[in-house]
């Protein structure tokens, strides 16, 4: 079947065309993307986006980012182009983009370990740096949502109803599910390639990887400060729950890693790569 997106297709012919398409392959009716798709959507959103305070602001939730990963996943823009369009705007102060162009980096350097790997980057790279087993089932309360922490099921039903989450949402989902719930990473990255627009194997895998420690010196965890310092209290504030994220990195190591086992060079991760 021909799919011309760009030109001679309304929106509705173009969920019609993906219902018949993909009729085995998802559950409901097809729903409006949040940002629209194609080669045009994407060049305009490269060019509107204005990167001057991504270094300082790309850690807040409420701060723009620039969504475009949705548009590289779907090979609508690629890397060099971004690279290029941002170089050449910001040609006379080159230190503003500087940690846009880092995390792009990062998106490069994973799908080089895809290309290095292969399947076997959906697989434990390393063995985790602490030794807590893991679970690898997916608990219904996280596949519905429902765990009962505003914050968590905050960003779950963001990621059910958007197919989007911040980078730091996502850094701090993936440590609630491997390190707060003793769950499998892959079974994490599955739920995020299920629902995120930009899922994929690289990116996806190699972050989930990264935060377990199967793929880094130390696994990533935050506390309960972090989220409400980068949320700006966005659940925090008259937050009822005994939270399980209060305490200090030092506290939260103990009780994440050290259950009578010798925990093996974990560092509190703060910040890292986030
Ligand atoms: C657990 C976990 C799972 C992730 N899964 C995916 C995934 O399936 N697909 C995906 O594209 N990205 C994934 N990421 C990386 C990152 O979160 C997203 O690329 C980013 O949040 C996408 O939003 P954006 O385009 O607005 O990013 P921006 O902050 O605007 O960044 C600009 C571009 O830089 C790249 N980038 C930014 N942050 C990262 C990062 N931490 N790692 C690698 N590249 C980055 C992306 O290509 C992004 O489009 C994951 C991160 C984590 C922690």
């Amino acid at each position: 079947m021909k799919l011309d997106w760009e030109t001679d297709r309304s929106p509705d012919q173009c969920n019609q065309a993906l219902a018949e398409w993909f009729a085995d392959e998802f559950e409901g009716e097809p729903t409006e993307p949040p940002l629209p798709g194609g080669r045009q959507a994407a060049l305009a959103a490269l060019q509107q986006y204005d990167a001057s305070h991504y270094g300082k602001s790309r850690n807040f939730l409420d701060a723009p980012v620039s969504q475009l990963a949705i548009y590289l996943r779907h090979g609508m823009l690629t890397m060099p182009e971004v690279r290029d369009e941002m170089r050449r705007r910001y040609a006379g102060s080159p230190h503003v983009i500087e940690e846009f162009l880092r995390q792009l980096a990062w998106r490069d350097f994973f799908e080089h370990a895809l290309e290095y790997y292969g399947a076997a980057l959906q697989d434990d790279l390393e063995p985790a740096k602490h030794s807590v087993p893991r679970d690898n089932r997916l608990p219904t309360d996280i596949a519905n949502g429902t765990t009962g922490l505003p914050c968590i099921d905050g960003m779950l039903a963001e990621l059910f109803e958007t197919g989007y989450l911040h980078n730091h949402e996502r850094l701090w989902f993936a440590a609630y599910f491997c390190h707060y719930r003793g769950l499998d990473w892959k079974a994490g990255a599955e739920l995020f390639r299920q629902y995120l627009l930009d899922g994929d194997w690289a990116s996806n895998s190699a972050s989930w990887q990264w935060v377990e420690s199967t793929f880094a010196s130390k696994p990533y965890f935050m506390n309960q400060e972090n989220i409400a310092h980068y949320s700006n209290k966005r659940w925090c504030q008259g937050c009822k729950v005994v939270c399980p994220f209060k305490g200090s990195y030092e506290q939260l190591q103990v009780k994440l890693f050290d259950r009578g086992r010798a925990p093996l060079a974990v560092v509190p991760g703060k910040e890292g790569r986030s």
